[in-house]
């Protein structure tokens, strides 16, 4: 039988099978999945297939295999063991919820978050929340930045999570997909799954009541489904995403607007900083790439280890 991981607590993942019915699994064997060394071999997300067992009256499955994965997303934890966990599997769209105050969202961890999700190949949506409470001088800044964002072909809504506005053109775009919702402390996310769909909360809550009484202290990724046909993928204490391991040449790539001039600079390793005849600074010069985008860009490149090394943001 095939099955989606709704929920995984260590060596037990919960598992919805074909037939909209969820069942205890465990793994059977080893499983390597394309060469990568995670603390779980299996994540929120993974489409696998498993076998029913009854043991004393009580029906187990034992999952015996993953199929391939379209994208996952991983945290590596900071310490020397460096090991890799994976957060969530066969992601469709990333949310980044943004403010301009209250708190800052600043251009660079937008930009972060956009180059991480190209290279993961999820869709990144932009949300900008919390419009029912910006003076005049704040919604020149928001009107600027979505133009910036629409320009190079990002999808960008601004919402009140607090009004209900566009709540709805959210809610299409999360339909027949998987999605997660990211952003600082404070944007608004809990508010906003919240207008998404009222009660949802109210699960997480029962969730992380199991967790003080059990022993994990680790929280665990969790997908729910929603009444639109929709999935969200819980990831606690997860609030943005950081730069993958990358090239230095290959960071351009993940800038749309560079890469569409890429065969347009004079080299073609191009790290577009002050190689001549060079597209990329041209088009800045000319006003048609947006600065704040070109300083991210920098950034990256000059990153300390630590931003090649974490592409998870999260509390520990
Ligand atoms: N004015 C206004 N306030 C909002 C809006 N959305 C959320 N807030 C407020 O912002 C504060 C933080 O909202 P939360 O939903 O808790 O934010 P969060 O992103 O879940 O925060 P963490 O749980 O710390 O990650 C609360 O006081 C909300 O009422 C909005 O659209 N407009
Ligand atoms: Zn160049």
């Amino acid at each position: 039988m095939t099955g989606i991981v709704y929920k995984s607590t260590g060596s037990w993942y919960s598992v919805k099978t074909n037939d909209g019915e969820f069942y205890n699994c465990r793994i059977k064997g080893k499983f390597r999945i394309q060469g990568i060394k995670s603390t779980n071999p299996v994540a929120v997300g993974d489409v696998v297939e498993i076998d029913l067992d009854s043991i004393g009256g009580e029906t187990i499955g034992v999952i015996k295999g993953i199929h391939e994965r379209k994208n996952y997303i991983i945290r590596k934890s900071v310490n020397l063991s460096k090991r890799t966990h994976i957060i969530g599997a066969n992601i469709d769209n990333a949310f980044l919820l943004v403010t301009l105050n209250n708190p800052t969202t600043f251009t660079d961890f937008i930009d972060r978050f956009l180059v991480t999700s190209e290279a993961y190949h999820i869709t990144p949506i932009l949300l900008f929340n919390k419009i029912d409470s910006y003076d005049e001088a704040a919604l020149e800044d928001l009107r600027f930045l979505v133009h910036v964002y629409r320009d190079i072909g990002y999808k960008c809504v601004e919402v009140s999570a607090t009004n209900g506005t566009n709540i709805d053109e959210v809610k299409q775009l999360m339909e027949g997909k998987t999605s997660i919702f990211t952003g600082h402390s404070g944007v608004g996310k809990s508010t906003l799954v919240n207008a998404i769909e009222s009660g949802l909360d109210l699960k997480t809550a029962e969730i992380s009541e199991q967790h003080k009484q059990g022993q994990h202290t680790t929280t665990f990724a969790e997908m729910f489904d929603l009444s639109f046909n929709a999935r969200i993928i819980d990831t606690p204490g997860i609030k943005g995403f950081g730069i993958v391991d990358m090239e230095k040449h290959e960071i351009g790539n993940y800038f749309p607007e560079f890469f569409a001039l890429k065969n347009d600079c004079k080299f073609n390793n191009c790290l577009h900083i002050d190689e001549p005849k060079c597209a990329v600074k041209d088009a800045l010069e000319a006003g048609k790439i947006a600065w704040s985008r070109y300083k991210s860009y920098i950034q990256i490149i000059d990153g300390e280890e630590e931003n090649y090394r974490t592409d998870i943001y999260g509390d520990s």
